[in-house]
């Protein structure tokens, strides 16, 4: 591609990561990065404890600087996005002011931002209003996330980055939140957030990708990502004694648990798990094969990795 080319392409995109990589001393936080965003997706970023999530989103902000490589967001630098009003963030770190109430610092966020939205449209789409009056430094944990998804969406931002979101919030607050989200998604805005919460990954986003120290392990759709982890949940119950030293042996079996007479594995090939098993002279009943959720297939994929690492 030529550079205008290139260039006009980038503009097409929400994000565009170039085989970039960031260390901090010796330890490569993102290792040769390369992914697009378009504009209107919502994307979920998940990854194991210390896989290169917040360090993504620092690069994707301009809060860090990659070692090599390059971060476009809109065809522009991310500072350039930034300051145009384009990207609203909510990250995980980083106190809120102090010794100002909640509508005064929404207030101030909104007098920031190049297109903000109205101030009581902002506190009520927050779930702010009825504490507005609030010291900051007054708030519960779930309450200081409202005020930080507040301060994302100041303004008409096309790219809303978050962090964790919805951690600390209770069970109704998640739910009103990920409903505010989705809103912003039907509005065309791209949503790009990291997560420890595989459920929400699941229910919210159009597009996972997968990080693994540093690298992309996988990108797809939720349904995409359960079908390459490969794995079936296999369970039955059966008659007699169990011997966990034979269910252990049968072909393809990647973890196994027993319970009474319940036994509960996941198989990587599930019809040569259950056809082995019959030829043990075992005799299943109440058998079910079924996909695996998104956290098991999560699971799957990181451990298969670290294995290949070991
Ligand atoms: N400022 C820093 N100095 C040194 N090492 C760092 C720094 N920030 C992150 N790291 C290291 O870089 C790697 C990636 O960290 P990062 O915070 O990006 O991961 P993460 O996927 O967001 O993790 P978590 O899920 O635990 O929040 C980790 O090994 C971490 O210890």
């Amino acid at each position: 591609m030529t550079t205008s080319a290139t260039t006009a392409a980038a503009r097409r995109q929400a994000v565009l990561f170039d085989n970039v990589a960031k260390s901090y001393g010796t330890v490569r936080a993102v290792d040769g990065l390369s992914l697009a965003l378009h504009p209107g997706e919502t994307v979920a970023l998940l990854g194991p404890n210390g896989a290169g999530k917040s360090t993504t989103l620092d690069l994707l902000l301009g809060l860090r600087t990659p070692d090599s490589g390059s971060v476009e967001v809109f065809g522009t630098t991310p500072r350039e996005a930034i300051v145009a009003g384009r990207v609203g963030a909510m990250l995980q770190s980083g106190g809120l002011m102090e010794e100002v109430t909640v509508r005064e610092l929404v207030e101030l966020a909104c007098a920031l931002h190049p297109r903000p939205h109205p101030v009581d449209r902002v506190l009520a789409q927050a779930g702010l209003t009825r504490i507005a009056g609030r010291k900051v430094d007054k708030l519960s944990g779930g309450q200081e996330q409202r005020v930080r998804f507040a301060l994302a969406t100041a303004g008409d931002s096309e790219l809303i980055v978050l962090d964790e979101p919805t951690t600390g919030m209770d069970v109704t607050s998640r739910q009103a939140f990920w409903a505010t989200m989705r809103e912003q998604a039907d509005e065309g805005r791209t949503v790009l957030f990291a997560t420890h919460y595989l459920e929400e990954a699941d229910a919210i986003a159009d597009r996972v990708l997968v990080l693994h120290r540093g690298r992309l392990l996988a990108d797809g759709t939720a349904a995409e990502i359960k079908a390459k982890a490969g794995a079936r949940k296999v369970s039955f119950d059966l008659d007699g004694a169990v011997d966990e030293a034979r269910l252990t042996a049968l072909p393809a079996v990647n973890s196994l648990e027993i319970s009474g007479r319940t036994v509960r594995l996941s198989s990587r090939d599930a019809d040569a798990t259950v056809h082995a098993l019959y030829a043990l002279g075992l005799y299943p009943r109440n058998l079910e094969v079924a996909g695996l959720g998104l956290e098991q297939a999560f699971v799957a994929l990181t451990q298969a990795e670290e294995a290949k690492a070991a």
